[in-house]
């Protein structure tokens, strides 16, 4: 058996292969850049590398209800080119295989739920900040999902006092979690990147209280096994502790949650996450 996984950026796509096993026989990556140009390269490489199944992984918003005409597209993207594409569509038209399509975010927790930092717990809430902040909440093996899927790294949350004054990079909300905390949001502030700051400046308690008001949101709403956090900006090893105590304090023992230290923590992938989890989904879609 061949498995085929998709792990669709915003900046790069990575194409990978592994037998019944997960072990990765090949890989590739290109740049994102127009859907037919970068298409092309997709089904060149599986004609190259034929598979029984593909897991994909996309950058989104996706559209992941399955009832609409447009479920496996790419919907409202700022990537212009790729608004509206018929991602799935395309895959389906070249190759006759079963596919497994979810969002970039979810094949990252898939693979950090059975594979990483999650094995062992049924469910998880899974964060990545980086460019963006994306989650992804998995209950007892199945993607958290409604009329489509989650987008919490746009949630609400207070102004540290002493950021008061920044109004935020989200093109949509300005001051939601995402244009407060992901890294375009620090880079605005100072004009640099996050891994430029020192790692003892106060800033990063900035950062620590967004997080955690996100976690205590998401422990409130979802009461998770584990919260798990990768991305660009949790490179930074000083936020966990910081999380944590701001955590503790901000949920003032109102309900019980695992012991702190085994409950908010760093990935264990990192940058195979996306293909582990593709490829288990692409198994999946076999069955
Ligand atoms: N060590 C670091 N400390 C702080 N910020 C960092 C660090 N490394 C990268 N970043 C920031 O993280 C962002 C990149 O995030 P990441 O590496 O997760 O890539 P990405 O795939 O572009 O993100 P996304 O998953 O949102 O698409 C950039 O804004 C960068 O400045
Ligand atoms: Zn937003």
């Amino acid at each position: 058996m061949k498995l085929g996984a998709i792990e669709a950026g915003g900046t790069k796509f990575v194409c990978a292969v592994s037998d019944g096993d997960f072990n990765v026989e090949d890989r590739t990556q290109f740049p994102t850049t127009t859907p037919d140009e970068t298409m092309a390269q997709v089904f060149a490489y599986f004609d190259q590398h034929p598979v029984d199944a593909i897991g994909i992984g996309s950058f989104g918003p996706v559209s992941l209800n399955e009832d609409a005409a447009d479920f496996g597209f790419i919907t409202n993207t700022p990537k212009l080119a790729w608004k509206n594409y018929d991602f799935l569509g395309a895959m389906k038209t070249h190759f006759d295989i079963p596919f497994y399509f979810t969002t970039d975010v979810n094949v990252a927790a898939y693979g950090e739920y059975q594979a990483g930092a999650g094995r062992g717990k049924k469910n998880i809430l899974y964060w990545t900040v980086g460019t963006g902040v994306g989650a992804s909440y998995i209950q007892n093996g199945k993607f958290l999902q409604g009329f489509s899927h989650p987008e919490m790294g746009h949630i609400l949350l207070r102004h540290d006092p002493r950021d008061h004054d920044f109004e935020g990079v989200c093109p949509y909300h300005g001051d939601c979690f995402e244009g407060l905390a992901a890294g375009p949001a620090i880079e605005k502030r100072f004009g640099k990147k996050g891994f430029e700051l020192d790692p003892s400046d106060e800033f990063w308690e900035i950062e620590a209280n967004y997080i955690a008001q996100a976690c205590v949101n998401a422990t409130l709403i979802l009461r998770p096994d584990v919260i798990i956090f990768g991305g660009g900006v949790m490179k930074q090893a000083q936020l966990f502790p910081q999380i944590q105590a701001s955590f503790v304090k901000q949920l003032a023992d109102y309900v019980d949650t695992p012991e702190i230290s085994d409950y908010i923590i760093h990935v264990e992938l990192g940058d195979d996450a996306g293909i582990t989890g593709a490829l288990m989904l692409a198994k999946k879609a076999l069955k």
